[in-house]
């Protein structure tokens, strides 16, 4: 089997032109860490952690470092991750000061008899597992600031084509030469979420899925909108029933417009290494590598294709 790897940014509105170049070097390295372990033999499940992590340290991203702020100015981060051979899944839901939560959420997977802890249990948890804590504010960036302010003061209030307080989610997904997929995804969340708010990105079925069935999928966008439809799952429910990926992804971010006029994206991969990064919202960063190709894009129609090394 041809190892994939692909991942995501987070769907949301238009990205300023500065930012531009900072995102597609971040989207270009995170899927290329995450290729060279499945090219190396390396499990899906160790390639989209490893894409995952990449992400969550780089402040343009919100996830780890770079996380969006809640009403109180404070981080809040949620993570899932899930290995399409057993379908076992971690999720962590609203933890604060560590760097990486898909890490914790992987521990989760592999360390409990659960799939999900949330709060204050996910950080005592994180504690005995030796997961070291980092201040807040190392977590806290001048732009998150900003965007808070700006969010808190109704600037944004004018942005129509989507809910203003979206940023950049992370997640990927992969398929190794054993044939198995995985997904992870991992987000701060909305801008000026309340506290203990929880979206959809460690909510398996809703940020993720994956099954060597059938393939692996991680969304980004409105998180209550993707609850409401479990938009992962449902794409994948679509493959089942015999759509391709570009089909599965159209029909199931096309109901949750339609439906309830809710907009993001996902990436998506089959069983076989088809693949496809689909979005609603204004533009969402994604990147895939496949036979050694790497393609980026960050609007519709501005795929690039590079050799990778
Ligand atoms: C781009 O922003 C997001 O993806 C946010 C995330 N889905 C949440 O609601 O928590």
């Amino acid at each position: 089997m041809n190892p994939v790897v692909l991942v995501h940014g987070g769907g949301a509105s238009s990205i300023s032109q500065d930012r531009k170049e900072r995102v597609r070097q971040g989207i270009s390295k995170a899927a290329t860490g995450g290729y060279k372990v499945v090219k190396e033999g390396g499990s899906a499940v160790d390639a989209v952690e490893e894409a995952v992590t990449i992400l969550e340290n780089d402040p343009e991203f919100n996830a780890g470092c770079g996380s969006v702020l809640n009403t109180e100015g404070e981080v809040e981060m949620d993570a899932s991750i899930m290995d399409g051979k057993d379908l076992s899944t971690g999720a962590v839901s609203a933890v604060r000061n560590i760097a990486n939560p898909v890490k914790l959420a992987r521990l989760v997977m592999e360390k409990t008899p659960h799939c999900f802890l949330t709060g204050e249990g996910a950080g005592r948890f994180a504690a005995e597992m030796g997961v070291p804590e980092v201040a807040m504010e190392e977590l806290i960036t001048e732009r998150s600031k900003k965007q808070l302010e700006k969010e808190k003061h109704g600037n944004g209030a004018q942005r129509s084509d989507y809910p203003k307080n979206l940023a950049g989610t992370v997640g990927a997904v992969a398929l190794d030469s054993k044939g198995n997929v995985a997904y992870a995804t991992s987000t701060g969340g909305i801008v000026n979420k309340m506290v203990g708010r929880v979206g959809d990105s460690p909510c398996v079925g809703s940020g993720g899925y994956a099954d060597n069935n059938i393939g692996a999928i991680s969304t980004t966008g409105h998180g209550e909108s993707i609850l409401k439809v479990n938009l992962a799952r449902l794409t994948l429910f679509h493959m089942e029933q015999g759509k391709t990926v570009e089909e599965a992804a159209d029909l199931s971010l096309g109901y949750m417009k339609s439906k309830i006029k809710g907009l993001g994206g996902l990436i998506l991969i089959s069983k076989t290494g088809d693949w496809a990064a689909k979005w609603t919202s204004t533009s969402m960063p994604w990147a895939a590598a496949k036979d050694n190709k790497l393609h980026v894009g960050l609007d519709v129609g501005d795929t690039t294709i590079t050799d990778l090394p």
